[in-house]
């Protein structure tokens, strides 16, 4: 069973292999969180040139481009060589995602919902990522695009309540509070804090 976790990407050298529709998106995945990734494709579809952060190499897979990656990516249309990849990256303890193989994969990637600091993320292990872009889809509606000014202000408070009270019962149910609250009752709550902190 694959292991929820959030990975912090900063200075991880990451390298996908392939220029077509399904490398597209796990590129786009990356772009979203700010991270640089190196593309290597003999062929890219026009998409990529609208990312960001994204550095492209026309060439068909080398293991030389691979080397020096902790995160690999395999997404070419060729099982065989999304195999070698993966087998690589194994022997030399790279994280990899094999976008034909979860076996071959020792993370994958879920459906998600980003609304600034909150991410909610859907897998299946593998059995169906249709089921996970369809359960994406509903949080969507959901978790709207509200959330984002939400969770940073129970960010916000939130600090400040461990700033001002010691006792840590007192600080859970202050919390457990806010959480209740929607967005205009929770701004309107922050300010009392607010000004306490002052
Ligand atoms: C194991 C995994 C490895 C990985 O890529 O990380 C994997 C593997 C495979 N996907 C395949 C097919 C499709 N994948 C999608 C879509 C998504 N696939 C994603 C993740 C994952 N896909 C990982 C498991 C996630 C989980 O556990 O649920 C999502 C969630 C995330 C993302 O890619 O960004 C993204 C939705 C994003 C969103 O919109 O929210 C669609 C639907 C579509 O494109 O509309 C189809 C066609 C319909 C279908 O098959 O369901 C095939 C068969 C290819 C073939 O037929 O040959 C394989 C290979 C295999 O199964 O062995
Ligand atoms: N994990 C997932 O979410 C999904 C996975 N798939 C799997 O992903 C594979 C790729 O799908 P698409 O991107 O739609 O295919 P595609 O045909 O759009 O793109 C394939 C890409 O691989 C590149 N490529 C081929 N040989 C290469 C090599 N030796 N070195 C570097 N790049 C090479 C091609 O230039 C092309 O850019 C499919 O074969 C399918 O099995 C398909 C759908 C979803």
């Amino acid at each position: 069973m694959l292991y929820p976790i959030n990975l912090e990407l900063n200075h991880v050298e990451i390298v996908v292999i392939g220029g077509g529709e399904v490398a597209y998106r796990k590129c786009k995945n990356f772009s979203e969180f700010n991270k640089s990734v190196k593309v290597v494709a003999p062929s890219f579809i026009e998409l990529f040139y609208e990312l960001e952060n994204v550095e492209l190499i026309w060439d068909s897979y080398k293991e030389e481009y691979i080397q020096h990656a902790q995160m690999v990516v395999a997404a070419t249309d060729n099982q065989v060589i999304n195999q070698a990849i993966g087998e690589y990256c194994h022997l030399h303890q790279k994280l990899v995602n094999v976008v034909d193989s979860v076996s071959l994969s020792n993370y994958t990637v879920p459906s998600y919902v980003k609304r600034g600091d909150l991410l909610l993320s859907v897998s299946t292990g593998g059995k169906s990522p249709s089921l996970s872009k369809k359960i994406r889809m509903e949080l969507e509606k959901k978790y709207d695009d509200s959330y984002e000014e939400y969770v940073h202000l129970l960010g916000v408070v939130r600090q400040q309540i461990i700033e001002q009270y010691e006792d840590v019962k007192v600080r859970r149910r202050l919390i457990q509070e806010l959480i209740k609250l929607d967005l205009d009752a929770l701004k309107e709550e922050g300010r009392k804090y607010m000004s306490e902190g002052e």
